[in-house]
């Protein structure tokens, strides 16, 4: 079952919007290695603006990988990568900082600064664009804190947030450095059903409110159905289905048939 591939690359306007029917992100015959276990071989799939693609895929099948090759941390051994709709492979750190304005990634720790507060790591992207005053920054920061449920959290300190509300805050701080696209890597890992609801429920207001474009990569079947307009399965270093969830779960693959029961095992419905 290959993957379908991206058609053209998006454009820009002069005002700015997207063109909605080429892709956003994509990737075309990417492969990747690392000495001689090969991650990614021959690779190809692509994310309209707007939409959420979810990869899935057993531990270690390059989830991770590919989604740190879209924000320029790895680079591909051959094949292209569209971001933003431009093709970054050659992109220098510099070209690709301006890259990762478009594109943020909230990683699975959320990666905040231990020592600043809340309100403080939310408002960091803010600062350092430094066209703004301290009024302004406040109140985007308690409006980005109210809209991922953390309200009133502002003062507080990571150590003192558990994981679900780390990951809320790392997704406000992405906001506020206002990215066209957002990738979320295993967004409900180490935490509570409830919480991986509240998580799941974000991503679709965002993606909703915001019209922002997402990649989710995931384990978890159930929030993939919730969020999902397409769907990545990686298997043995090959993009093994690319298609809708529906698709996904109407396939007699027995690769797939195996993954989707196996799942269903471990968290009946
Ligand atoms: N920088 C690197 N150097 C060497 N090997 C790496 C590097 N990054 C990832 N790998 C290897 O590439 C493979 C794919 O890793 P990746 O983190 O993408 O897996 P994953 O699908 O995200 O799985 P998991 O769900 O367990 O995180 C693994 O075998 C990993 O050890």
């Amino acid at each position: 079952m290959g993957a379908n591939h991206p058609h053209e690359r998006v454009d820009e306007g002069t005002n700015g919007h997207v063109d909605k029917s080429s892709p956003y992100i994509a990737f075309e015959h990417v492969s990747k290695s690392f000495g001689s276990l090969s991650v990614l071989d021959d690779v190809s799939f692509f994310v309209l603006p707007g939409e959420t693609l979810c990869i899935l895929g057993r531990s270690g099948v390059g989830k991770s990988v590919s989604l740190q090759q879209i924000m320029g941390f790895l680079k591909p051994d051959s094949g292209s990568i569209l971001v933003a709709g431009e093709n970054i492979c050659g992109y220098t750190e510099e070209q690709m900082q301006v890259v990762r304005k478009k594109v943020t990634m909230v990683f699975q720790n959320g990666a905040l600064f231990d020592s600043l507060s809340v309100g403080e790591n939310v408002a960091f992207p803010l600062r350092e664009r430094g066209e703004l005053v301290e009024d302004q920054i406040l109140q985007i920061v308690n409006g980005l804190l109210e809209m991922v449920g953390v309200a009133g959290m502002a003062d507080l300190l990571p150590s003192d947030l558990s994981t679900g509300m780390k990951r809320s805050v790392a997704i406000a701080r992405a906001l506020s450095s206002q990215p066209q696209a957002i990738l979320y890597d295993e967004p409900t890992t180490m935490v509570d059903p409830l919480m991986g609801r509240l998580l799941g429920d974000l991503i679709q207001k965002l993606k909703h409110q915001l019209k922002l474009t997402s990649i989710v990569v995931t384990h978890d079947m159930r929030f993939a159905e919730k969020l999902a307009d397409r769907v990545l399965f990686l298997h043995e270093a090959k993009a093994h289905f690319f298609g809708t969830m529906t698709e996904m779960q109407k396939s007699q693959d027995p690769i797939i048939r195996q993954f989707l029961d196996l799942d269903a095992l471990v968290l009946p419905a």
